[in-house]
């Protein structure tokens, strides 16, 4: 497990805990209660400033005080209390009497503590309003210095700050801040606190995981949220059509689906939103690759095999002509030379990598082939070798024929728009597994292939309106 973890993959931690039943608040209580434990393992009595920041930052910081009992603690606010959280900490110290002053209207009289809950992982960009006066009134005291979670002005990840709080303590939750191992002196002793994520919570993948890799622009012109070229079938018809639909309704801007011409009279029928192209031949062989390479140039992504029977030659010749693959079905191979996400299920795996279908034998097959895989099953495994992940999203209804079809588009679709195969692989596996949830709870089991492609874009607006 790494040492360090960054805003993003912390804010996206906290989105999963709350989606698996813990929520902000139990962490908020915990973070808050950490930082007393801290303070009262070093004083028993004394004056107690915080200032605290609009959000969670300062919210951990309303927790403390409570725990700060036989202290005379006052607050300081440097402006409007955005976050909800913070707020209800907050209210509760105002209705236990507790002093809260604003910023500007307050005289700063020095403290024995000086609690710096300003501003933590959501700090971005120029320091603005009171913020850079209030942190020069705090390095001018001669207080004991806590910082929550970063010396506010800090940046988080990268360790880079103009004007910061020189801490003599800095609490972290969960684990240290990249930026505070490049901090040097300025975040004093560092003390990371458990706040009660289980472990397993970190290798689940959730929706925090999806909204690392899914992206929408404001202002975007076609193509930029994704071109994805599928390419499979013969003797399967279907298969390819539903990775190519899937691929549309998972957010890509062009889908192109190219299949051997024996079958293009029938694919290019099912839906008007594919450009269909026709490939020579009645299945697809190395001959075709030059051709394949050509249309792969005005894309993103390859999504290979859908449909096909033992491809996995035409797969890794493909792969020494294209920058990114996605590989499912007759097109898996073990030889792959280019970045790529595989997606095999356990009969696949053991076809493929001669093995198991064993977490360790994923891992070490994902090191040797230098690829990222999918290992669909009740618990998908994700791995690249380095990284691995479980998702456990999706119901017994997903053992109907087409779904591994569907989650191959799914991952053409995010990879296209991500240059990190495995966020990409993580995101997928857990959106397709949620639609078909969101499937089982209107239908119950016996939903189709189709439905889950239907089901897609109401699952991600349902994760991405999650804050
Ligand atoms: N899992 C955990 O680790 C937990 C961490 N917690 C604490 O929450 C903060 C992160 O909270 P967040 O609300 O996302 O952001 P901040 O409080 O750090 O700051 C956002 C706040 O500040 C304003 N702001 C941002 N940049 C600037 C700027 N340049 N100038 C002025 N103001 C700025 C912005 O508008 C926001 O209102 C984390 O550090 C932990 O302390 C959770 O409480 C528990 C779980
Ligand atoms: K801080």
């Amino acid at each position: 497990m790494h040492e360090t973890i960054d805003s993003r993959h912390m804010n996206a931690l906290d989105l999963n805990c709350e989606f698996f039943g813990l929520s902000r608040l139990q962490l908020m209580e915990n973070a808050g209660k950490g930082i007393a434990e801290e303070i009262l393992s070093r004083f028993n009595h004394g004056r107690v400033v915080i200032f605290a920041g609009t959000g969670n930052n300062g919210g951990d910081a309303f927790v403390a005080a409570r725990f700060l009992k036989g202290f005379d603690v006052e607050i300081v606010l440097a402006g409007d209390v955005k976050s909800e959280l913070a707020r209800r900490n907050l209210s509760i110290l105002e209705k236990a009497g507790m002093p809260v002053s604003r910023w500007g209207s307050y005289e700063f009289e020095g403290g024995d503590i000086i609690i710096d809950a300003l501003l933590g992982t959501g700090f971005r960009g120029k320091l603005r309003g009171p913020y850079r006066a209030i942190i020069h009134k705090i390095n001018e005291s001669d207080g004991f210095k806590v910082s929550v979670d970063v010396p506010s002005g800090l940046d988080a990840d990268t360790g880079e700050y103009e004007t910061a709080v020189r801490a003599d303590l800095t609490v972290t939750f969960h684990r240290a801040k990249p930026g505070l191992l490049r901090a040097g002196e300025l975040a004093g002793e560092v003390v990371v606190k458990d706040i009660g994520i289980p472990e397993l919570f970190e290798k689940l993948s959730g929706p925090g995981d999806f909204k690392l890799a899914y992206r929408r622009f404001e202002h975007a012109h076609k193509g930029m949220h994704g071109r994805v070229l599928v390419v499979g079938g013969s003797p399967y018809i279907g298969a390819p059509v539903l990775s190519a639909l899937a691929a549309l309704k998972a957010g890509a801007d062009i889908v192109t689906l190219a299949v051997p011409e024996s079958i293009y009279p029938q694919a290019g029928s099912f839906s008007p939103e594919l450009i269909v192209r026709s490939i020579p031949g009645d299945e697809l062989s190395t001959e075709n690759v030059s051709e394949i390479a050509r249309l792969a140039e005005k894309h993103d992504v390859v999504v290979f095999g859908m449909g096909t029977v033992d491809k996995g030659d035409v797969a890794e010749e493909i792969s020494e002509r294209v920058e990114r693959m996605v590989i499912d079905a007759g097109g898996l191979s073990p030889s792959i030379h280019c970045n790529a996400i595989l997606t095999p299920h356990a009969g696949e795996f053991r076809r493929v990598f001669g093995k198991e279908a064993s977490e360790v034998n994923v891992i070490d097959a994902a090191e040797k082939s230098g690829t990222c895989i999918i290992l669909k099953g009740k618990r998908d495994i994700i791995s690249d070798g380095e990284r691995t992940k479980y998702n456990d999203t999706g119901n017994a209804g997903m053992t109907v024929g087409g779904t591994g079809d569907v989650l191959a588009g799914i991952a053409g679709a995010l990879y296209a728009i991500n240059d990190d195969a495995f966020t990409a692989a993580c995101a997928s596996a857990f959106i397709a597994g949620y639609a078909g949830d969101l499937c089982f709870e209107e239908k119950g089991y016996n939903f189709t292939a189709l439905d889950v492609i239907e089901k897609l874009p109401h699952a991600v607006k349902k994760i991405m309106e999650l804050k």
